[in-house]
């Protein structure tokens, strides 16, 4: 059956998936693959499919917050899909990250509304380690900079509290900040699927979100380098 929202029924998905919120990102990750097609286009789910290390990979973008992420997750796992890498971009709640270092996420803060809607704030959102070390070791083995821990996603960077909010999980040793990944993990560990994530550092702690995000949007250097290295390790991660 093909599903309502990514239009993708389950001969076109594989069990693979790497999932990202910008649809144009899709055709960045789906360079790195042979043979990569397009599948769909629909709303914010785009989404492509290619092999990598023998392996077929499907692609799909979730579009920004939770709601959205747990439509894709959801409509891919009806499809046949079990493992999930999130390649996201995230601003920096520490002033050690580098704008382009990675996060390698072990679990994420649940300050977004739409996982709530599936399991109480009590149950954790914690990445899958198998997918984890796979990528840490892609990571270790190229002698690339990243940082382990955890992460915040929410639902609003537009607060007038927002430097507040920044600090206060600044303070409790949180590496960055996304808007996708708790929802993603906690849906996943739910459902029995295997979910991981990778952030791009695209704001540095303190600074203007706004202008971050323009600077990725506009390809700074530094942020596609570290684009280009998060899709090598969860290409990596998820084929290994
Ligand atoms: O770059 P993506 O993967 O979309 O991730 C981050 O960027 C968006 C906000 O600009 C949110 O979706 C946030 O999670
Ligand atoms: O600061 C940032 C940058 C990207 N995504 C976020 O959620 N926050």
């Amino acid at each position: 059956m093909q599903q309502p929202h990514i239009l993708l029924s389950s001969d076109q998905v594989s069990e693979l998936v790497v999932l990202c919120g910008e649809p144009a990102r899709v055709d960045r990750i789906s360079a790195h693959l042979e043979n990569a097609t397009l599948l769909a286009d629909n709303r914010e789910f785009r989404s492509m499919s290619g092999s990598f290390a023998g392996k077929t990979i499907t692609v799909c973008s979730t579009g920004i917050g939770a709601p959205s992420a747990i439509i894709a997750l959801e409509e891919l796992r009806q499809c046949g899909a079990t493992q999930f890498i999130r390649i996201g971009s995230a601003g920096a709640l520490q002033p050690k990250i580098a704008l382009g270092e990675l996060i390698l996420v072990d679990g994420a803060v649940r300050d977004d509304g739409g996982s709530s809607s599936h399991a109480p704030l009590a149950y954790p959102a914690i990445a899958d380690r198998h997918l984890t070390c796979a990528m840490e070791t892609y990571l270790t083995e190229h002698n690339v900079t990243f940082h382990s821990g955890i992460v915040r996603s929410h639902d609003s960077f537009y607060r007038d509290d927002e430097m507040e909010v920044c600090k206060r999980w600044h303070h409790m040793g949180v590496l960055g900040a996304d808007m996708e990944t708790a929802a993603l993990m906690t849906l996943g560990r739910i459902k029995g699927l295997k979910v991981g994530a990778v952030l791009n550092n695209v704001v540095l702690y303190g600074n203007d979100v706004q202008e971050g995000i323009n600077d990725y949007v506009c390809s700074d250097d530094a942020l596609m380098r570290g684009e280009k290295m998060a899709i090598r390790c969860a290409l990596h991660g998820l084929t290994s």
